[in-house]
């Protein structure tokens, strides 16, 4: 049996104020880092021991993981940041408040960008400098890897080579792999390793800080899946991430 942790990082500074994030680099809320130290707490408390661990290139999702490797005394760990780890770009829509795009847009249309396997957020133009050309961390990929908007398949696409190529057979080796990614990234990674439907995804909502374990068997198909702690209120976290672009808030 082979054993895969992901996390999605802490709340962060754009999560706390509800606005669309995407590749935006933004740091953790002071709420998001506790949320790293509960994380690193429920990892000590199952006894859980990594041997790599991966991430993106955004700093929400290091900075949760330097935080659950301090808590867990692992910062020896080899770490990889990767780009295909990002979370989905989210085009125009980035910097937007959810729930005020949601009543100027209508819900549907922003449930749709949000969750929808195929439907794509407006585009960036290539002379927005939120476009990710811009930033010289992203100055080796082809002009064809550097996306103006991302959906969810966009996602998988981008995503699943890394995971084919390095990720997959550590874990298929034993390694003990613990991925610090993000709330569309590892919506990604659960429809390939869950294999659900381009319906069933849409329901699929991914709480801030709370580790989900993977038992997987030798074809790492799922023998069982569970979040730490009180599974009460990693549901209800889900549900909060759900509940974004609800009018009233
Ligand atoms: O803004 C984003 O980049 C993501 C994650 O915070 O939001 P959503 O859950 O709306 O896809």
């Amino acid at each position: 049996m082979h054993q895969l942790v992901l996390l999605r990082h802490g709340q962060s500074q754009w999560n706390l104020e509800n606005r669309f994030t995407g590749w935006t680099d933004v740091d953790l809320s002071e709420q998001g880092a506790d949320e790293a130290r509960q994380a690193g707490r429920l990892l000590n408390e199952g006894g859980y021991e990594f041997d790599a661990v991966f991430t993106s290139v955004l700093k929400r999702a290091i900075r949760t993981l330097w935080i659950v490797l301090d808590q867990t005394d692992q910062m020896w760990l080899p770490v990889v940041r990767h780009w295909r780890l990002n979370e989905r770009h989210y085009g125009a829509l980035q910097g937007l408040n959810k729930a005020d795009t949601a009543k100027k847009e209508g819900a549907e249309q922003v449930h749709l960008w949000r969750r929808s396997y195929k439907v794509r957020p407006p585009a960036l133009a290539e002379d927005d400098p939120r476009f990710p050309a811009h930033d010289r961390r992203y100055a080796h990929l082809s002009p064809a890897e550097i996306p103006q908007t991302e959906c969810l398949q966009d996602v998988l696409d981008r995503f699943l080579p890394y995971w084919r190529e390095t990720i997959a057979p550590q874990v298929l080796q034993s390694k003990r792999i613990l991925i610090v990614a993000h709330g569309n990234s590892l919506r990604a990674l659960v429809k390939y390793l869950d294999d659900l439907s381009e319906e069933e995804i849409v329901a699929q909502n991914i709480p801030t800080g709370i580790p989900l374990v993977y038992r997987l068997d030798s074809q790492l198909t799922p023998i069982e899946k569970f979040y730490l702690g009180d599974p009460e209120a990693a549901r209800k976290a889900a549900q909060g991430v759900a509940n974004q672009t609800l009018l009233e808030r």
